[in-house]
């Protein structure tokens, strides 16, 4: 099977659905089924999750908070979407386990690679959050570097457009899509669909990035399956 082990990043906005901010509980049903399709098929999961639907480090600034202490909220969201998504895995038949890289025992297990692992291997879904742990950081990096720690033959940036262009789709509508191309070319042409610490990571460590749109019915399961439209990003 191609791409057993797998790492998902989930962007925040993508369990917002229509509603742009916050949970859309059709949504994060609908992404949920998938995720359980794809470890029926028999692939292991880890997911990461972002938290863009609730609050963005950057928006902190803003609002007179320094970095780290907005980054330090911004983190907490991601918590708030893997103890959502942990449900809905779980709902949709298929054990979940939450894990926060930010230790808060009481909601969810800390995250330790060993134990990430070990869920995988007795076919839970491990769903990540708290992103590296770190402030001035992403969660795609966070995806990049769980990815490359627990050994996943690849990282499926899902996200609200289907695959890497050659400029912004949203603002550029001569932008055209890719379906290959490598690590150095989107670090080079700064491509901004991953950000380029994630990008730079997942070269070092020799990780095909996946990114497709989970907005489609089915995605990741297609995806998976050789069948989806995605942009493969290959050393
Ligand atoms: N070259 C590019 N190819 C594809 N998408 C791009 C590119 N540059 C910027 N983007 C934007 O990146 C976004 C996807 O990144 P994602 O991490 O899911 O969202 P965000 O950065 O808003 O959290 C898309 O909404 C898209 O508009
Ligand atoms: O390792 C990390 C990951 C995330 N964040 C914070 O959490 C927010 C939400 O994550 P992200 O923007 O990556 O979410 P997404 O865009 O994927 O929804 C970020 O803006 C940061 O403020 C952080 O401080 N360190």
């Amino acid at each position: 099977m191609r791409f057993k082990r797998v790492l998902v990043k989930l962007s925040g906005e993508a369990l917002a659905g229509p509603e742009k901010a916050g949970l859309h509980g059709e949504t994060l049903m609908a992404i949920a089924s998938d995720i359980a399709a794809a470890a029926n098929a028999g692939h292991e999961l880890a997911i990461v999750v972002g938290g863009g639907n609730f609050f963005r480090g950057v928006q902190g600034l803003g609002k007179g908070l320094d970095r780290a202490s907005a980054d330090s909220i911004g983190m907490l969201g991601t918590v708030m979407n893997a103890l959502a998504l942990e449900h809905a895995i779980d709902a949709a038949g298929v054990p979940a386990r939450a894990m926060s890289a930010v230790s808060m025992p009481a909601l969810c297990e800390s995250y330790a690679r060993k134990r990430a692992l070990d869920h995988m291997a007795h076919g839970k879904v491990v769903v990540i959050g708290g992103g590296t742990g770190n402030p001035y950081f992403t969660t795609d990096t966070g995806a990049a570097l769980r990815a490359a720690e627990l050994s996943c033959h690849a990282l499926l940036k899902g996200t609200n457009v289907d695959g890497v262009y050659t400029a912004d789709p949203k603002s550029d509508p001569d932008a055209l899509r890719y379906d290959h191309l490598t690590h150095d070319e989107a670090i080079t042409q700064n491509l901004k669909v991953m950000d380029t610490t994630a990008f730079a990571l997942a070269r070092e460590a020799g990780l095909t990035v996946v990114v497709f749109s989970v907005l489609d019915a089915g995605a990741i399961g297609s995806v998976l399956a050789g069948t989806g439209r995605a942009t493969f990003v290959t050393p």
